[in-house]
Parts: structure tokens; C-alpha cells; sequence
């Protein structure tokens, strides 16, 4: 559904974005890691249509929607289908709005009633299993994972084909990032949406994804199964990944295999 080809991006002279090219399928979850700097968030910002490339092609579902300026996106038919979650739900969420107020203004124009308009967000609230008592708060009453599980209901409140994640456990404990995580997976397999999961974390990507993409100064320097990453990381920026990890699958399932093969599973 998603092709990318020769994508770069400069900013002044420096390449952030360096000839990417890959591919993802329908209902896949893709893993994007990296360094701090290695270019994750422009990657997401072009792939979101947030900005516009310098040279290169996003075929999404076969339209070249790299064709279309960024400043004229908002227009496009594919518009809603791409969705991109940020790191903190609580920096793109009106603050003075409630997590009620907040899915509502995400929802597509359909939703015309009052009651038609409720019962939606409540289904949403549910399905990122955010309690219904949580929706009269403001974003600064909410913790960081309710404020994670507001941004995810945003997000798919437009039902999109492909969501981009940038780093959205990051800032969360481990507890409630692996609350996240499954909430994200179930909802993977019920919608069947394409995502792409952009983390510095290469466990918290193993969890989710069967395939991962390494990025390094700009550039797609592995696009490899997870299992291969770890089993057999051939570039040395992803040995490098591997060396700094932490144990979080350990934190997540006390009974993580160590088999190569066997990726660890959420609780
Ligand atoms: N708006 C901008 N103007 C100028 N340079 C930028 C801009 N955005 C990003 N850069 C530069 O592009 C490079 C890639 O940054 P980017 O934020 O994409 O990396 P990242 O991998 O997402 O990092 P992090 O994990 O810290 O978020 C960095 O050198 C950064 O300084």
C-alpha cells in the first residue's frame, strides 16, 4: 500500500533524508529505529505530508502523494487516511479542550448528531481502552498514557489506512508503555491499517514488528526481519542499537524467549 523510492530532504545543506526507499503492505507493522538526529521524524513528517522532499516518490496505494504539496494536502482525498501520532498526545491536543472535545475535533464530518458524535467517541475511548471517566479531563489532568491512549483515538478516529507512530511510548513508563503497545497491536489486527512504528528502542520494536528499517544519518541502512536484526545485525549502527539496549522485553513478559526465532509477545 505504502512505496517509497529515492526520498531525500535537505535542510540547508545538510541531508536529513538521504535516497529512502522501501515498502510496506497492508496490515504490516514496520519498524523504524535509529539514533537520535538519524532522520525518524523528518522520515515521518514527509511519509504524514507534514512536509515536502526534495526528490523522491510516496506511492500510496498507487498515488504519488509526494506530487501534492504539503500546503495543499489538507484537501486531498488520501488526506485522512495517513495518520501521524507524536511522541506527546499532550503538545497537539488544544489545552484547553477536553479528551472528549479533543477526539471530536478529529472525527470526520459525517458524524452529524449529537448522539451519533458521542456514541463514536465513547466506541474510540473504548477501543484505546481509555476509561470514560478520563474524557471530561484536559490534557494536563491526564497521565502520560491516557494522554497517549487520547492521540492513538485521534488518530484512528478517521479510520486511516496507515498510521505513523513517532515515538509514541517514549516519554511513558514501562508498565504503561507495554499497555500501549498491546492496545496499538489489537488494534493493528482488528483494523487491519498498515503502521509504522518509530522508536530508538529496538526492543519495543521487536515486540510490534515482524520487520524493522535502520536508519543512520539519513540513510535506510538495514530493512531486515526483526529476528535477523537481532540474530545477525549486519551494519554496524544497528550493533551499535543492540549494544545500548535495555531489558524491556524482560519488563514486558517476565517469560520473553531467548530464542532468535521466537519474538517476545506482550502480556
Ligand atoms: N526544521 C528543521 N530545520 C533544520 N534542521 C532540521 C529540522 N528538522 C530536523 N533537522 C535536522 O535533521 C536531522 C534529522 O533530524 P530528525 O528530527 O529527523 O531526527 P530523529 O532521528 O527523529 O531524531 P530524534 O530521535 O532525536 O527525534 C538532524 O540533524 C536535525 O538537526
Amino acid at each position: 500500500m505504502l512505496e517509497v523510492a529515492g526520498l531525500t530532504k535537505h535542510y540547508r545543506s545538510q541531508a536529513a533524508v538521504k535516497r529512502v526507499s522501501f515498502k510496506l503492505a497492508r496490515g504490516e507493522t514496520l519498524g523504524l529505529i535509529g539514533q537520535s538526529g538519524s532522520g525518524k521524524s523528518t522520515l515521518a513528517n514527509l511519509l504524514a505530508r507534514l512536509d515536502d522532499p526534495d526528490e523522491g516518490t510516496i506511492r500510496f496505494e498507487g498515488e504519488d502523494i509526494a506530487a501534492t504539496p504539503a500546503r495543499r494536502s489538507a484537501r486531498a482525498a488520501w488526506r485522512r487516511r495517513i495518520q501521524l501520532v507524536f511522541q506527546d498526545a499532550r503538545d497537539s491536543i488544544d489545552p484547553r479542550a477536553s479528551a472528549f472535545d479533543a477526539i471530536v475535533a478529529a472525527l470526520p464530518p459525517r458524524f452529524g448528531s449529537c448522539a451519533e458524535v458521542s456514541e463514536r467517541v465513547l466506541a474510540l475511548a473504548h477501543s484505546v481502552e481509555l476509561p470514560r471517566s478520563r474524557l471530561v479531563l484536559r490534557p494536563h489532568q491526564l497521565s502520560g498514557g491516557e494522554a497517549a491512549r487520547v492521540g492513538i483515538a485521534r488518530a484512528i478516529a478517521s479510520e486511516p489506512d496507515l498510521l505513523i507512530l513517532d515515538e509514541p511510548t517514549a516519554a511513558l513508563d514501562v508498565s504503561v508503555q507495554a499497555g500501549v503497545l498491546r492496545t496499538l497491536d489489537q488494534l493493528r489486527e482488528r483494523h487491519g491499517m498498515a503502521m509504522l512504528f518509530i522508536s530508538h528502542d529496538l526492543d519495543v520494536v521487536r515486540i510490534l514488528c515482524a520487520r524493522a528499517l535502520v536508519m543512520y544519518a539519513g540513510e535506510i541502512v538495514e530493512n531486515a526481519s526483526t529476528d535477523a536484526l537481532f540474530a545477525d545485525p549486519r551494519h554496524h549502527h544497528t550493533r551499535a542499537l543492540l549494544g545500548t539496549r535495555l531489558s524491556l522485553p524482560l519488563a514486558l513478559n517476565a517469560h520473553a524467549p531467548t530464542a532468535h526465532n521466537s519474538r517476545p509477545r506482550l502480556p
